[in-house]
């Protein structure tokens, strides 16, 4: 489902000094396959999600999801991938401001090309139990609120894959879990691959697959 094969992502300083942050030779994950990123804070986790979904771009090497290579795919082919195959559970949620709960979880689906299925759309805001905040728009809801919608939404359209940055990070223990719970058991049922992101070890501890950055990133063998 996805393949990286010497992927290599730098930020320019501004300085003008290259910051080489990922130096990846092989990662792969399989179809329906659950998976746990970990790592100290400020060591590319949300950079290597960001170059898999093509929020940015690698520098180099080969990016494969299903079967397409990002480098082979114009800006445009690289937007209706992200669509249509992955959803993404961003760190600071990115809900849109102007639009209730719902509308979001709505508008995630409409750019899929599947249309919005607001059957769908109401029962993953129920299932992490915001059906009393459908109506809500984000900034009269509490951050951990507005992360249970940004899990909502990422799950919205039935993605192949999904990549998740903390999506717990802000939200009680049993919210936690049951966001947890949700995010599995979809992957599981739809046949979704994840790889999620987390400083929790609670969380890690439940997953088979837990993989560490600085064994997959050879960079931060340089750094570190
Ligand atoms: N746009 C950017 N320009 C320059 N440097 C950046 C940029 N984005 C991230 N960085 C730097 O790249 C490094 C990796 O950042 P990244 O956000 O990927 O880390 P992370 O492992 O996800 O951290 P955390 O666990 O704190 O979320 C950090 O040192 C960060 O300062």
């Amino acid at each position: 489902m996805l393949l990286l094969e010497n992927v290599k992502k730098s930020y320019v300083e501004p300085n003008g000094q290259l910051l080489p942050i990922l130096v990846i030779p092989r990662f792969e994950l399989s179809d329906g396959e659950q998976m746990i990123l970990v790592g100290r804070s400020g060591c590319g986790k949300t950079t290597m999600l960001h170059v898999i979904s093509g929020i940015s771009h690698a520098d180099s090497g080969k990016i494969m999801i299903d079967g397409l290579d990002l480098r082979r795919l114009s800006e445009q082919g690289r937007d209706k991938l992200r669509a249509e195959k992955i959803g993404y559970v961003f760190q600071t949620f990115n809900l849109l401001p102007a639009f209730t709960a719902l509308e979001n979880v709505l508008l995630g689906m409409s750019f899929s090309g599947r249309g919005a299925d607001r059957n769908r759309a109401v029962q993953l805001l129920e299932r992490v139990g915001l059906s009393h905040r459908m109506t809500h728009k984000p900034k009269t809801m509490s951050v951990g609120e507005q992360q249970r919608v940004a899990v909502a939404r990422a799950l919205a359209n039935r993605p192949r894959l999904l990549l998740a940055d903390e999506p717990t990070a802000n939200v009680d223990p049993a919210n936690q879990q049951s966001i947890i719970d949700l995010i599995r058991q979809t992957c599981n049922e739809e046949k979704i691959a994840l790889m999620m992101v987390t400083h929790s070890m609670e969380v890690a501890a439940q997953f088979d697959r837990v993989e560490r950055l600085d064994e997959i990133n050879k960079m931060s063998k340089v750094t570190t």
